[in-house]
């Protein structure tokens, strides 16, 4: 029947899970979220920490993503730029509104509240994070929307704009067939998930604020996040 996983989809989303749940943030680096003192200074300089370790984790969950390395070289290039700050968007707030060990979620929002981000950018994070709390997500359907959020076709400078949909069409198709499996009574999971990547947009543009803001405090980023994110 339609709603049934296969079992080359189920081989195909083993590969993006396992990978998904392999690359993590050190425990060096979660750590000294509990350790360093509480400045916005040394907030900015954690959370630019942790940034770049996540961009590193990132570029590697990507290049597991099966047919990823296949494409362009620049095609991977504008994928991974175009898409970097909604995962981080999205693994944050996966993160925050669950996996962290107890304390670190606390120690972290308040970290992000005291950074340097302005109220007005502050906002719209937070009800996101919210949003993506009350989904209750499993982490297969985490792992699944992260990939497809990497595997967006329309991003600025992508050439192959086909390439790229026909290896996010299938990761919809089994995230879709997902959702009717973990979610039973909620027909809608899966609209309502696609419904968070609209939201994410919204953040890339609050986010572009967040940057120019802390580089007008003179903020200093580490070479991996100018890259990814044009700056300096
Ligand atoms: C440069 C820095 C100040 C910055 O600029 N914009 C954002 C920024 C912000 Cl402030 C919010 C959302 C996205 C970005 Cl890029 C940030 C801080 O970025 C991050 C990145 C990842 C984050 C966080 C917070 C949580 N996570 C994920 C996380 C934390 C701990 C463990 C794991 C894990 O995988 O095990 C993952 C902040």
């Amino acid at each position: 029947e339609k709603a049934e996983i296969t079992k080359e989809q189920q081989a195909f989303m083993k590969v993006i899970v396992d990978s998904y749940n392999r690359h993590q943030i050190p425990q060096d680096v979660t750590k000294k979220l509990l350790q360093e003192q509480y400045s916005a200074e040394e907030n900015f300089i954690l959370l630019t920490e942790m940034a770049t370790s996540q961009v590193q984790v990132l570029v590697e969950f990507t290049k597991n993503i099966p047919g990823f390395l296949s494409l362009d070289h620049e095609d991977q290039i504008a994928l991974l730029k175009g898409s970097a700050v909604e995962a981080m968007f999205l693994r944050s707030a996966q993160v925050l509104s669950t996996k962290m060990p107890n304390g670190h979620t606390e120690v972290l929002e308040e970290r992000i509240r005291n950074s340097g981000i302005s109220e007005e950018f502050m906002t719209p994070m937070f009800n996101f994070y919210k949003s993506i709390g009350k989904l209750h997500m499993v982490q297969e359907e985490q792992a699944l929307l992260t990939a497809v959020t990497i595997l967006t076709p329309d991003r600025p400078f992508v050439k192959d704009h086909p390439a790229v949909e026909r290896l996010q069409e299938p990761m919809l198709e089994v995230l879709r067939k997902l959702c009717a499996l973990h979610h039973p009574r909620e027909p809608q999971y899966f609209a309502r998930l696609l419904g968070r990547l609209t939201e994410l947009r919204t953040l890339n543009h609050y986010h572009t604020e967040m940057l120019t803001s802390w580089r007008m405090n003179d903020q200093k980023f580490t070479p991996l996040l100018c890259e990814i994110w044009d700056v300096q």
